[in-house]
């Protein structure tokens, strides 16, 4: 039988083929009485019409071999009635839809016609019949082909036994007038048996990364021969049932998710589903649907839902099974519920994972807000209250707070009382002020408290800072914007990872195994327990109800709790008592070293202000070594001078490439020398991390390099050996990706046209290979690779057929990232010429480069936040190493470079899985390092570059 059957319902045609006149005549007579009711009939073709809305076409083609095949084949499916399934024999089956199926098997007794009978777990309500072609048709009562949900109330079975669930189920068409729109993939019925399906929700306040999460675990899913279903508005869909709410998803239906803001499958905040009710006919809805496993992207709510829903699951069969509302097979074969969360939600409450998906962007909002207000407060020498969301939870305005350097913050984990935090909140915005500030920024979580548990709102902020302080005070309240927009990179790519993680759990779960929760933990995606996490969460909400700060503060992750004392000690502190004793105070020397990344001001700025904080003296090298060889360019940095620079983008104190050894190694010892430095912190990228090397290797020929040091990574190339992360990687992989967003809505608007993005990175393939996961790129090529012919090929060809297909129907249109070192013989427009001129016209290719805008304008969030909290790890490291080595410095007798302590003083300072890590230099530029290439010998960031091209459907030459 051939199909050819256009995938849209209630459009079908269908083609079948006799291969003897005896059997094409018993086949127009078998359709005309089975199910058809008018037809054309000619000598060697006929077309019969089923209401006027499904053509089947007939066709003779004389061949003796196949017809006898055919016969074999009848008479092998005639004689397995009882022992095989039929439609596991053909290679697809066509199915119609009755609503009377009682009927259907009578008329197929009274005409003799071999038959199967399914109930069975799987189809409930379906039977099968042989055309005199040998062909498996399909007659079934449910409302589509492969839904096992009835038709109309009463519904009875196959054998005569009525449906308990028909009752409540509205009337639908009568089918014996529609047939069902049979699709290729509906058709085979005894594949999709056999296939898992998983179903996927958003849940809660909607999150922008959600879209791209759902996309991720449909493409998974399919990638691994599972049906992916979207259970629509949240628990609503899964409460109300039926296929307008669990609707199975195919690979394009999710084309373009990964830049969505939103959910594009909807979510609610269900009341019903928090009762057991809710909760019961939720759990027959996706039983009916056949869903195997069921993936849940919420915040803390929506997971303490599906954790209830999991826990009670055997209770919920039971009753469906003793109220008849499922079958036994169903009991059996749905026994155990599957289920999997991976967290979407702007607050970022649950704990366990240092992130949820859509935070970062919501803090990406609220930061671009308040660096907009900053520029008018500061005109009018203003205050300004800025309210962000946050309901039970802090985590928005402490990272608000850090990266806008906000005078003041209130949140719900760490309230005082009323008098403390006004007395608290005035003095310090009173000490900022006589320092020279003109603004003031405080941010108020929505969800603020004092210690007795009343609410803080705006205006009693408002109220403090212009009555008690007499600023001319205005509250500007964020609201929902900070919820909309296109994701952030981040977001895009955890979400991503996230939805491909959270399959590859359902797919690893087996009855005893416990429910996960897909976290991330730094930079690893990980897995945790569900039950824990939502136990964790709640006990630190009851913390805070049962007025013990104490604990729900211990309960809370250590980042946060790290965040928040960063943001005391830089924010808040009395530079006139600092926190260490006058001996234990430290002169430190700060240096750029290499191009401008994003994040490089706000480390200078958390270092220095922390240093004030401690007691420290913080020194600025400014323009590289080249500038303190060349004018002894050496400055203390004063906190007024650096106001504004946690949220600015290039280097304050300027940079360049040029290495120690370039610059003059011998003038560089004379300086800290000079100088007395206790300790430096290099901010930079490779040459930044060649600089650390020299100066190490240099300890035996100059004292003053026999102190602490420590490189943070800052380059957006991220290539420096000892990290996964380094600032402004994030900063310039959001510019670039923007960028892309653009181009490629212009690719989509233009259909057949594909751009080739050329991005930096030097001979590290990273932001190519982000920027493709976070926009869905079709390829990416980068340097570690290059660019092979027969890859080219490929992709050409691959391309050329998804253009073919979709015959400029749609938006389509595609983008390629290139790191600029991938190929030197191809630039981007020599490739963007190639791939146009071997399309044979499928499509035309353009290049694009967006060259120096990639080292980003301000810094991102992710940078400015993660640059504070390096900053003043480094500032802690110097202070540990400098009681180790200041016994050895200034006596060359003592010091030996080569002990281990030693070399331990010199380290790079980086993210390593779900750690930070500090890594001695010589460790890594002797081990991990491919120096001449300048990138680390181990990519990282492999485990994403192979999930970028599954998630695109991307073949690889081997
Ligand atoms: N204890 C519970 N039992 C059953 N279902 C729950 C429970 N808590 C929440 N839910 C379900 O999850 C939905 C979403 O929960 P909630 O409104 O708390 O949002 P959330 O998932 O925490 O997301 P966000 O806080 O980001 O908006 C609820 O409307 C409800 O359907
Ligand atoms: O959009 P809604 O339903 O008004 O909910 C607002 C709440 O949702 C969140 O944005 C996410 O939980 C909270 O910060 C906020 O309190
Ligand atoms: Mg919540």
């Amino acid at each position: 039988m051939t199909l050819d059957i256009p995938l849209v319902n209630g459009t079908s045609s269908c083609t079948v083929n006799a291969y003897s006149e005896e059997s094409y005549k018993k086949a127009i007579e078998f359709y005309k009485t089975f199910l058809f009711l008018e037809h054309r009939s000619l000598s060697s073709t006929s077309t019969l019409l089923f209401n006027g809305i499904v053509s089947l076409k007939l066709e003779l083609h004389p061949d003796s071999v196949k017809q006898q095949k055919i016969n074999l084949r009848i008479e092998e499916l005639k004689t397995n009635v009882a022992k095989k399934d039929w439609r596991g024999m053909v290679p697809e089956s066509l199915v119609f839809n009755t609503s009377d199926i009682l009927v259907a098997k009578q008329s197929l007794v009274d005409l003799k016609l071999p038959k199967q009978c399914y109930p069975n777990e799987f189809f409930p309500m379906q039977l099968y019949t042989l055309d005199p072609l040998g062909n498996v048709i399909g007659v079934t009562s449910t409302k589509n082909a492969v839904s096992t949900k009835p038709t109309k109330p009463g519904v009875q079975d196959v054998e005569g036994r009525s449906s308990a669930l028909t009752s409540r189920v509205p009337s639908y068409t009568n089918l014996k007038t529609h047939a069902a729109a049979p699709s290729k993939s509906a058709t085979i019925a005894g594949d999709r048996m056999s296939q898992k399906a998983i179903g996927i929700m958003t849940s809660g306040g909607d999150a922008p990364g959600m879209d791209a999460c759902v996309r991720a675990v449909v493409r998974t899913a399919i990638s691994k021969g599972c049906r992916a279903y979207a259970i629509m508005e949240g628990y609503e869909g899964l409460v109300r049932g039926g296929p307008e709410y669990i609707k199975e998803f195919g690979w394009d239906d999710v084309r373009g998710w990964s830049s969505l803001g939103g959910t594009d499958i909807g979510t609610a905040r269900c009341m019903e589903f928090k009762q057991r009710e809710g909760r019961l006919k939720g759990a027959q809805h996706m039983i009916e649907a056949g869903i195997d496993a069921l993936i849940v992207c919420g915040g803390d709510g929506s997971l303490t839902g599906a954790d209830l829903f999991r826990s009670e699951w055997p209770s919920l069969l039971q009753e469906l099974l003793e109220t008849r509302r499922i079958t036994e097979q169903q009991f059996t074969r749905y026994k155990h519920l599957n289920i999997c969360g991976t967290v979407g939600s702007i607050d970022n409450d649950m704990s366990t994972t240092d992130a949820t998906i859509g935070a970062y962007s919501a803090l990406d909002r609220i930061c671009t807000a308040i660096d907009y207000v900053e520029a008018t407060a500061n005109s009018h020498s203003r205050a300004f209250v800025v309210e962000v969301m946050g309901r039970n939870c802090g985590w928005l305005a402490l990272l608000a707070g850090i990266s806008t350097s906000a005078d003041y913050i209130l949140i719900p984990e760490k309230p005082s009382s009323s008098r403390e935090w006004e007395e608290q909140m005035s003095s310090i915005v009173t000490k900022h002020r006589k320092r020279g500030k003109r603004t003031t920024i405080v941010i108020v979580a929505e969800g603020a408290i004092a210690n007795d548990l009343t609410p803080i709102t705006s205006k009693d902020v408002h109220k403090v800072l212009s009555e008690k302080l007499g600023l001319d005070t205005r509250i500007t309240t964020l609201g929902h914007v900070q919820r909309g927009g296109s994701p952030v990179a981040y977001d895009r790519i955890l979400a991503t990872l996230q939805g491909v993680e959270a399959v590859n759990a359902v797919l690893d779960s087996g009855p005893d195994t416990p429910s996960p929760l897909i976290a991330v933990n730094e930079n690893k995606i990980t897995r945790k327990s569900l039950v824990e996490s939502v136990k964790l969460t709640k006990s630190v909400a009851e913390a805070i109800h049962s007025k013990d700060f104490k604990k729900a503060m211990a309960l809370r992750d250590t980042e946060f709790v790290e965040h928040l004392n960063n943001f005391m000690a830089i924010n808040s502190a009395d530079h006139n008592t600092p926190s260490l004793s006058s001996e234990r105070r430290l002169k430190i020397a700060i240096v750029n070293v290499g191009a401008p990344a994003g994040g490089i001001n706000s480390a200078v700025y958390s270092m220095a202000t922390y240093c004030m904080s401690r007691g420290h003296k913080p020194y600025a090298i400014y323009n590289g070594w080249s500038g303190l060889c060349r004018h002894e360019s050496v400055r203390s940095l004063e906190w007024k001078d650096m106001l504004g620079w946690q949220g600015s983008g290039g280097s304050e104190i300027g940079t360049n490439r040029v290495t120690p050894e370039e610059a003059d190694i011998g003038m560089i010892a004379y300086y800290f020398q000079k100088y007395q430095f206790d300790g430096l912190i290099i901010v930079g990228g490779f040459e930044a991390f060649a600089s650390l090397n020299q100066l190490e290797r240099a300890r035996d020929s100059y004292s003053a390099f026999r102190i602490p040091m420590v490189l943070i990574p800052a380059t957006l190339s991220n290539n420096v050996p000892g990290t996964e992360y380094s600032l402004g990687s994030d900063t310039a992989l959001n510019a670039l990706m923007e960028y892309c967003d653009v181009i490629k809505q212009s690719a989509s608007a233009t259909r057949g046209r594909l751009f080739v993005v050329e991005c930096q990175g030097g001979n590290s393939g990273y932001l190519a290979t982000s920027a493709a996961l976070a926009c869905g790129a079709q390829a990416s090529y980068i340097p570690e690779e290059g660019i092979s012919l027969d890859q080219l090929t490929l992709d050409i060809e691959f391309l050329a057929k998804s253009f073919e297909r979709t015959e400029g129907r749609s938006r389509f249109g595609k983008l390629i990232l290139k790191s600029a070192n991938a190929s030197k013989a191809l630039p981007a427009e020599a490739l963007a010429d190639v791939m146009t001129s071997e399309s044979g016209g499928m499509f035309d290719a353009k290049a694009a480069i967006p060259g120096h805008i990639q080292q980003g304008g301000l810094p991102s969030p992710i940078d400015r936040t993660r640059a504070t909290r390096l900053a003043i790890k480094a500032v802690g490291f110097i202070e540990d190493k400098q009681t180790a080595i200041s016994e050895a410095r200034g006596a060359d007798s003592v010091f030996d470079a080569h002990d281990k302590a030693m070399i331990d003083t010199a380290a790079v300072l980086g993210v390593r899985g779900s750690h930070v890590l500090f890594t001695n230099i010589r460790k890594l530029w002797d081990t991990e390092t491919e120096v001449g290439k300048r990138i680390p010998k181990v990519i990282h960031w492999q485990g994403a570059r192979d999930i970028a091209d599954k998630l695109v459907d991307r073949k690889r030459v081997d």
